[in-house]
């Protein structure tokens, strides 16, 4: 769909690099999308590949966290660094690569386009083992999530405004099946959802021997489209995550809810400003952390 044109943008923004010693891309800083910083930082971890018969067990993608990235990601990412790799060999790394693909993404679904700082080297170390205690869940509370993020240096607003990528993509029936028929063991659905959309979640989500590749879209009114409407929805009790919905709820987070939801600008500058925080998460530096990989699919 897009991905040809997500792919163009970030090549002709990397094209830059042709221009730029790396020292000077080493001075900048920069962020990005969720699966991509949660686990040790802005490093591309996420991108390396399992080694067939790997004794030292799976990389980072290979865990069950990560199964649904989907392979169309991990594709362009792929070319864009071949194209890159093409006019300046072992310059730009790949987790820079992945923080402007992120960055793109977002505005060519009418999201903000924010500078994105670049310098950061690739991990060395990926492993399936450290995802699932490194990412929020789908039922995590409210205080959990302040926890996980205030661990990486986010805060309230932080929480609130990222979460509001969830005004585009979708999210398989497992993530919230619990919250349309059993809510918190009470056999009966959460009552903080809107009955309409409850109905229409619940056709598309049985109980049980669902098909699993079912997908519900986070933001039931411009599901393609990055703006402010996340959070019109979670006031209408249209939140599709039990995380998503319970920013509302608690008092902590609503006031920051209801104020994004007024002003799109007013989101995308908290957006842009939380994105360049957590693209500055566990960034890697220099050879002795880091590595510039050639091919982001294996260590180099
Ligand atoms: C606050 C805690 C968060 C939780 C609990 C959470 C959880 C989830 C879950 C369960 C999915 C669906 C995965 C699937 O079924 O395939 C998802 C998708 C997604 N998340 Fe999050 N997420 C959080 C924060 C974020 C942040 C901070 C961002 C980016 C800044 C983000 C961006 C996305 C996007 C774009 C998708 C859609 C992917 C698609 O359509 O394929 N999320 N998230
Ligand atoms: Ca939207």
């Amino acid at each position: 769909m897009k991905m040809r044109r997500i792919l163009e943008k970030a090549y002709h923004t990397l094209l830059a690099c042709t221009g730029i010693s790396s020292n000077q891309l080493k001075t900048d800083r920069d962020r990005q999308t969720d699966i991509l910083c949660g686990v040790v930082g802005c490093d591309a971890s996420v991108l390396i590949a399992s080694k067939p018969g790997n004794t030292s067990g799976l990389a980072e993608k290979d865990a069950h966290d990560n199964k649904n990235l989907p392979v169309e990601a991990f594709d362009s990412i792929k070319k864009a660094k071949a194209l890159v790799e093409n006019k300046c060999p072992g310059v730009v790394s790949c987790a820079d690569i992945l923080a402007i693909a992120a960055r793109d993404f977002v505005h060519l679904a009418g999201g903000p386009y924010y500078q994105v700082g670049k310098g950061r080297w690739d991990g060395r170390i990926s492993m399936a083992s450290r995802v699932s205690f490194n990412l929020p869940r789908a039922n995590s509370s409210v205080d959990e999530l302040l926890k996980l993020f205030g661990s990486k240096g986010l805060n309230l607003e932080d929480l609130v405004a990222l979460s509001g990528a969830h005004t585009i993509g979708f999210a398989h029936c497992e993530h919230f099946v619990s919250r349309l028929y059993d809510y918190r063991g009470t056999k009966k659905p959460d009552p903080y959802i809107e009955p309409r959309f409850l109905k229409a979640l619940q056709m598309s989500c049985p109980p049980f021997g669902g098909n699993v590749d079912v997908v519900a879209p986070f933001d039931v009114t411009t599901p393609f489209s990055f703006d402010h409407a996340y959070y019109g929805n979670l006031q209408a009790k249209m939140g599709l995550l039990a995380t998503d919905q319970a920013l509302f709820l608690d008092p902590r987070t609503r006031p920051i809810v209801v104020e994004l939801g007024k002003d799109k600008q007013r989101f995308f500058q908290a957006f842009s400003a939380a994105m360049e925080k957590m693209g500055s998460i566990g960034v890697k530096r220099g050879r002795k952390h880091g590595e510039i990989r050639k091919d982001c699919s294996v260590h180099s």
